[in-house]
Parts: C-alpha cells; structure tokens; sequence
C-alpha cells in the first residue's frame, strides 16, 4: 500500500492490541465497517466506505487524532488524559467496555492506610502526568518542596511488581476485577479516576471534510453500543394492572402496547437496560404479568 492509496479517505484509529482490541473489532463488524486486515500492516483499506483504519497502540491514539493525522479514534478515556490530549479531541461517544478505575494502591500488610500517609514517598507508575497532579495537589496540600515532594517514577509494564521490588511504597495503576492488585498483596486506598473506552474526533479543522462521514459511523456506533446495553421485553398483562407495569418498564421513549385476542389482557413490548432484566422481571410478575420474555438486539438506531 503506498500513501496515495489512503488519499481522501478517513483515518480511523483502532487499539492494535491489549484489552481494548477484540471489542473494537465487534464494534467495527456491527457498524457493517468491512476490512481485511494482512498480516504486519497497521494500515488497512476498509472495503465498502473511504475510511482507512490505522491499528496504533491505544496509548498513541489520544496524540494522532489530537494533532490531527488521523480522523477518528478508540482508546481508553485515561490514556487521552494522560497524554494532555482532552481539549485537541471530541469525546463522541463513552462505548461501554474498558471500563475500569486508576487506582493508589499500597501492601496491605504494610504501615500506609491512606492516600495522605503515601505523601512524600516513592510512588510508581505508568500513568505519571495524572498521578503527578493528582500527588502534586497533596503535596501542595501539605507544603512539601523540593525533595520531600512525592517522587514519582515511571515503569511500562508491571506496575504492581514495584512495592515488592522495594522500588515504591505505593503504586498508581488500572483496576478492574483486582485480581492483578490482590494477587501482589495490594489494595486500593483512593481513586485516581474511572475510566472507559470513547470513540474520539480530531478538533484540527481541515477533518471538517469528512464530517458527515463521520456522522455516518458515530451513529452506526451509537447503535451498536445501544444494541449491547438493552434488550426488548415483551410480556402479556390484564388492562387493568397496565399502569403498574408499564411504570416498571416504560421503555426509552413510550412501551408498545396491542391487544390481545383474550378479552381484558394487552400484550406491552419496551426496552429495558440489560442490567435491570432480572429485577424488571420480577417486579413484572409481582404485578401480575405472565408471559414475560426478553430478546437480545443485533443492532438498533435510538
Ligand atoms: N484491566 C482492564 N480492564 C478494562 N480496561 C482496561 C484494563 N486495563 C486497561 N484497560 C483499558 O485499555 C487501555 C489499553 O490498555 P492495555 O493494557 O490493553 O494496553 P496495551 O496496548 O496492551 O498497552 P501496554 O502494552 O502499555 O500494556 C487502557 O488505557 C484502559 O483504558
Ligand atoms: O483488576 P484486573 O482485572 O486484574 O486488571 C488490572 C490489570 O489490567 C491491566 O494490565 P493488563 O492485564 O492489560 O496487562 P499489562 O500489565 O501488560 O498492561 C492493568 O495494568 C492491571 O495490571
């Protein structure tokens, strides 16, 4: 492929690996976003729109679409912090998985048992610009200079080996189920911030060409995302219990509601968020619907 071939088309970047990668991918299967992608090329022309994905480490994704040379983006909400990037990037859209927290932590058998006892001390980390503010404020806080300011140090990868290594007294790093953190004796003793992964835009205007394109695949995305965060629940009710059930599922704008060949009873469909499903059940069944049934959406527009 030469740069020629990448001429007019959008510039779509995409987590090459890591914990965001295969998510991307279904992202991009249900926004019918058709490619192939060879082996060792970070470069890929998708077939049936002129948008070309770029597979670039998620950490890098904040700078390329900040500085403009690339369109638009998936990564993670804190790397786009950590690399200073929120004022040059639009955050579209929160996409609902990489979904975890950057937390402080510290041995649990060891003397430190808050934030305020790891002031001043050794603190590593890969996320150092959002660690160093979020330190800089304690340290402020509590009038350190110089030296006995909290030091912070930067490793890529295995952050949580750091305090057994005797390089740290405590450590900044992502947290999701934290059977990485217990599984190094850690635990957490403060909240750096909560994190998910966001389909950005670039603010440099010469992409302003390839806005409605753009428009095209937010919305394609929208729907996918709120095809994995909802479901359809359709169930049967007597007229008179209506009021009650629909208050349990009054769908996203109004439920469905048809008759039904037996007299008195209606059958309702809504949407319901996924995560409520057990509970919309039960509280159905605790007034008097029967029939209750949830379907899973392949893709829908909202
Ligand atoms: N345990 C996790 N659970 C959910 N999301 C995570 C988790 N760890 C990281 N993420 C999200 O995925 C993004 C990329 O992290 P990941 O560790 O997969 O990167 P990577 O490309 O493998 O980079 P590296 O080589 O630096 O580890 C993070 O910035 C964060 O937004
Ligand atoms: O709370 P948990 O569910 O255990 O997840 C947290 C771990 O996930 C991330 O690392 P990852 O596994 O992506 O590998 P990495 O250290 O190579 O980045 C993060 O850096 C933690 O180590």
């Amino acid at each position: 492929m030469n740069a020629d071939s990448l001429d007019g088309r959008l510039l779509f970047a995409i987590p090459k690996k890591g914990r965001l990668y295969e998510k991307c991918l279904s992202i991009l299967a249900g926004a019918d976003i058709q490619f192939r992608r060879h082996a060792r090329l970070d470069v890929c022309l998708v077939l049936n729109h002129p948008i070309a994905l770029v597979f670039l480490p998620a950490s890098d994704i904040p700078s390329f679409v900040g500085k403009g040379n690339v369109d638009l983006g998936i990564t993670g909400h804190d790397v786009i912090l950590e690399s200073q990037m929120l004022e040059h990037v639009t955050e579209e859209l929160r996409l609902g998985f990489g979904k975890c927290a950057l937390q402080v932590q510290v041995p649990e058998a060891g003397s430190i048992k808050t934030v305020e006892d790891l002031v001043g001390k050794r603190v590593v980390t890969s996320f150092e610009v959002l660690s160093g503010e979020y330190f800089g404020k304690l340290d402020d806080i509590f009038q350190l200079s110089g030296e006995r300011r909290t030091k912070i140090d930067y490793v890529g990868g295995s952050v949580e080996a750091a305090c057994a290594l005797g390089l740290a007294d405590g450590i900044v790093d992502l947290v999701e189920s934290g059977d990485t953190m217990r599984a190094a004796g850690l635990h957490a003793i403060g909240t750096v911030l909560e994190t998910e992964a966001v389909l950005i835009r670039s603010r440099i205007p010469k992409h302003q060409a390839h806005a409605s394109l753009i428009d095209l695949i937010t919305n394609r995305i929208k729907g996918v995302v709120a095809a994995s965060k909802y479901a359809i629940c359709q169930y049967n009710v007597a007229r008179n219990r209506l009021p009650s059930a629909i208050a349990i599922t009054p769908g996203r704008r109004a439920p469905t509601i048809s008759p039904l060949e037996a007299d008195g009873w209606v059958a309702v469909s809504s949407m319901v968020e996924k995560k409520k499903v057990a509970q919309i059940m039960d509280d159905l069944v605790a007034t008097g619907a029967e029939d209750i049934l949830i379907f899973n959406l392949d893709n829908c527009r909202v």
